[in-house]
C-alpha cells in the first residue's frame, strides 16, 4: 500500500498473493487481491460502471503493463480515487520475465473455453485464461443489477502492442457484436485516447475481447496502443492521452467526450482471415511492411502449399501479418474501409 508495488510483487513473489487477500484503503476503496496480476478496487461510492482493463495478454507488449502498472500504484497509494469498480488484470507474468509474447501459447487464442479444449489445461498459458475468464466473470456478475438501480455498464479494454509499424499508429479491434450496434460513444472515447482506426470484426474469435463482450455484453475492444517494445523503451509521450482518458475514466463518475464524427475515424471491416496451414506459409511483402499497407486487386499477399492467397479489392490492406504463428493460427487478417452502419 506505501509504494502501489502490486506488479514487481506479483512477478517477484507470485507466492504472495497465492490465497486471495482483501482489505481497505484510508479513502474506504476495497481492494481484492485474487492472485498474482489480478487486483479489484471497489470504491465506497462506486458509480455504474464495472471497468476491466486488461494488459501483458502478449508478456512482450510492455506500455500497457507500464501504464496500469502506474494507474494501480497510484490507486494503491491514495494518488487517484476511483468512482467505479475498476478490476486489473496482468496478464502474462512469466512471458513478462521472458520478453516474449508467449511462453508456449498465445494466450489471446485461449478464450472463450479454448483453454479446456484439445488436450486441455496442460500449460500456464492454458491455466492462466482460464483463471483470468474466472475473475472477469466474478466481477462482472458479483453486483446483481436490480430494477430498481440504473443499468451497470460493463467495459473491459485489453491493452496490446503491435509487433510490427503502422500507418496508423493506434487502433482497436472491435468483436464481432452479432448483429448489435456498434457504440458511437465507445468509439468517441478510443477518439480521445488517439485511437482513430476501428477494426470491426465479422465473426467470433477466442480472443479475451471477444469473450467479455459476448459473454458479458462488455463494451469491449482489443487496444493497439502502438508498437512492442521492451520495459522502460517506451516513448510514454506516446500513450499519454490513453493514460489521461483512461485516469478520467476509472477516477471521474462522468467523463465529457467529443461529439462522434464519422468522418474523423477509419472504419475498416475485416475482409479475409488467412490461417496457417502449411509448414511453407509465407507473406509475399516485407518484414518492415506496415500495418494498414494495402494492395491492389490481384497482389499476391501470401501463399502455402495447396493455396494462394491475393488481395481480392483494390485498397484491401494488412493487419497483424504473422508468418510464424502455430500452424491453425491466424497469420493474416485483411481490411477493407467501410462505415459504421454499413
Ligand atoms: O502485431 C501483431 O501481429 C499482434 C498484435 C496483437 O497481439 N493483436 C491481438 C489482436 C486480437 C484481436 O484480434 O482482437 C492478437 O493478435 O491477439
Ligand atoms: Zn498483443
Amino acid at each position: 500500500m506505501q509504494q502501489g508495488q502490486f506488479l514487481a510483487i506479483s512477478r517477484q513473489s507470485p507466492e504472495r498473493f497465492a490465497s486471495p487477500m482483501s482489505f481497505s484503503l484510508s479513502n474506504g476503496t476495497v481492494v481484492d487481491i485474487l492472485a498474482e496480476g489480478i487486483i479489484g478496487f471497489s470504491p465506497a461510492q462506486a458509480g455504474n460502471k464495472d471497468i476491466v482493463l486488461s494488459c501483458g495478454v502478449h508478456g512482450n507488449e510492455t506500455a500497457p503493463i507500464e501504464i496500469c502498472d502506474e494507474l494501480v500504484k497510484n490507486v494503491l497509494t491514495g494518488e487517484l480515487t476511483l468512482a467505479h469498480r475498476t478490476l486489473f488484470l496482468f496478464g502474462n507474468l512469466p512471458a513478462m520475465d521472458i520478453g516474449k509474447r508467449f511462453v508456449e501459447e498465445n494466450m489471446n487464442r485461449l478464450f472463450s473455453g479454448a483453454h479446456s479444449e484439445g488436450e486441455g489445461l496442460v500449460n500456464q498459458e492454458r491455466r492462466r485464461a482460464k483463471q483470468l475468464e474466472d475473475a472477469v466473470a466474478a466481477f462482472y456478475t458479483a453486483l446483481p443489477v436490480s430494477s430498481n438501480s440504473p443499468e451497470r455498464e460493463r467495459i473491459h479494454y485489453d491493452l496490446h502492442t503491435a509487433i510490427r509499424a503502422s500507418k496508423n499508429e493506434k487502433f482497436a479491434v472491435y468483436p464481432y457484436l452479432h448483429g448489435l450496434p456498434h457504440s458511437k460513444e465507445q468509439i468517441a472515447f478510443m477518439g480521445a485516447c488517439g485511437v482513430k482506426t476501428i477494426l470491426l470484426s465479422d465473426a467470433p474469435t477466442t480472443t479475451f475481447s471477444y469473450f467479455s463482450s459476448h459473454d458479458f455484453g462488455a463494451h469491449s475492444f482489443t487496444v493497439e496502443l502502438g508498437k512492442v517494445r521492451p520495459f522502460g523503451e517506451n516513448d510514454m509521450r506516446r500513450f499519454a492521452d490513453a493514460k489521461e482518458m483512461l485516469t478520467q475514466l476509472i477516477s471521474q463518475h462522468a467523463i465529457t467526450l467529443p461529439e462522434f464524427v464519422e468522418e474523423d475515424f477509419d472504419i475498416y471491416r475485416i475482409h479475409q482471415t488467412i490461417n496457417r496451414t502449411q509448414e511453407d506459409f509465407a507473406l509475399h511483402f516485407g518484414d518492415d511492411t506496415p500495418n494498414f499497407t494495402d494492395y491492389k486487386k490481384g497482389t499476391l499477399l501470401a501463399s502455402e502449399t495447396g493455396a494462394r492467397y491475393e488481395a481480392q479489392a483494390d485498397g484491401e490492406a494488412i493487419v497483424f501479418p504473422n508468418a510464424k504463428v502455430a500452424i491453425g493460427q491466424r497469420a493474416l487478417l485483411t481490411v477493407i474501409p467501410t462505415t459504421l452502419d454499413e
